[in-house]
């Protein structure tokens, strides 16, 4: 149900979507109920918030310093940031308006700055200057989350009754080639009309998504209303949500979520931050999509960022952007 709440920012009675809230502690410690309500909710939403305010409070902390890293490094002129520029969806900087946006006919606005996981691990040279000069925060702050939502995968496994190999983490497993990222984003203050606005809806293409957010603009579509709700920033809790990917892993029978990122007002008139953790399948791992097609993870991840660039027009005409899950608004 969606409930209209007048919310602390001062915009009145904009539609919220309550979301389930689990703790990380209670799955850390094995709770067979915490575990089977983990598996219910990404059967159902395939969103919740997850309470870290116990074991991995060190992972909150450390989210305070990336947000203040964020502002710094945004800050900066354009071109500055575009030496940070690779070529890549993985690795680097991207400008805003680079993918189709959140409103028909208009570019994306959001500009991101992507740290990969592999890269890392190794302290790779070719890591951003300024991601370099703050080494220790990173490599803390990917491998915590990284080992928050390796650990909700062997939950689900565990919730799903699954076994060797089919177990998830063992389509995860260390140091194998994988698209797994740490991405920064910025939404800069952007009140032109036409000049560019918020994240096209989408479903996650990974496994799981780690979001850190202190302000409102990610908004869900609602499966029981078919109508979009924001999900309110919450103190101590991340947001997590199913990706294709596991979808897929799990035979279909998680589900992935579709939202999209949108002002509160007609026109970003803040700059809006979030910090996500996108963990990605092995690059060979193989499974069935939402077109009935057998392919790897790094297939589906390459093609849908295609896809992400595409106009709404050619988007609508297939079932990449939202996984299968939605048909011209409506969920399926
Ligand atoms: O910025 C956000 O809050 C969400 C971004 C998102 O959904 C994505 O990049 O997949
Ligand atoms: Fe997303």
């Amino acid at each position: 149900m969606i409930s209209h709440t007048a919310t602390s920012i001062g915009h009145a009675n904009i539609p919220i979507a309550p979301l389930p809230v689990m703790s990380f502690d209670k799955l850390l410690s094995g709770s067979n109920i915490e575990i089977a309500r983990l598996v219910d909710i990404c059967k159902s939403l395939g969103f919740f918030y997850l309470d870290l305010t116990g074991a991995r409070q060190s992972v909150l902390d450390n989210s305070q310093s990336v947000f203040q890293f964020m502002e710094r490094y945004f800050d900066q002129p354009l071109e500055v940031k575009l030496r940070d520029v690779r070529q890549s969806v993985t690795h680097g900087y991207t400008p805003a308006g680079t993918y189709t946006g959140a409103k028909r006919g208009e570019r994306d606005c959001y500009e991101t700055l992507k740290i990969s996981e592999a890269e890392m691990k190794a302290w790779a040279p070719q890591l951003p200057y300024s991601v370099q000069e703050n080494i220790t925060l990173f490599d803390s702050f990917i491998s915590g989350s990284h080992s928050i939502v390796l650990k909700l995968l062997e939950c689900l496994s565990t919730g799903m009754g699954l076994e060797g190999a089919a177990r998830f983490e063992n389509k995860h497993r260390p140091d194998i080639p994988a698209r797994t990222t740490m991405v920064l984003f910025r939404y800069p203050r952007q009140v032109e009309e036409g000049g560019g606005i918020g994240h096209n809806m989408h479903t996650d293409i990974g496994s799981l998504t780690l979001l850190f957010c202190e302000s409102y603009g990610l908004q869900v579509l609602r499966p029981e209303s078919n109508e979009w709700g924001f999900i309110a920033p919450k103190a101590g809790h991340a947001v997590i949500n199913v990706g294709d990917s596991l979808r897929f892993l799990s035979g279909h029978q998680l589900s992935s979520c579709v939202h999209r990122v949108l002002p509160v007002t007609d026109r970003q008139e803040e700059h809006r931050y979030s910090i996500a953790y996108f963990l990605r399948p092995e690059d060979n791992a193989v499974y069935v999509d939402s077109k009935g097609r057998e392919l790897s993870a790094r297939t589906w991840h390459d093609e849908k960022y295609n896809v992400f660039r595409e106009p709404h027009e050619k988007q609508e005409q297939d079932m990449v952007l939202t996984g299968g899950m939605e048909r011209n608004g409506i969920l399926i």
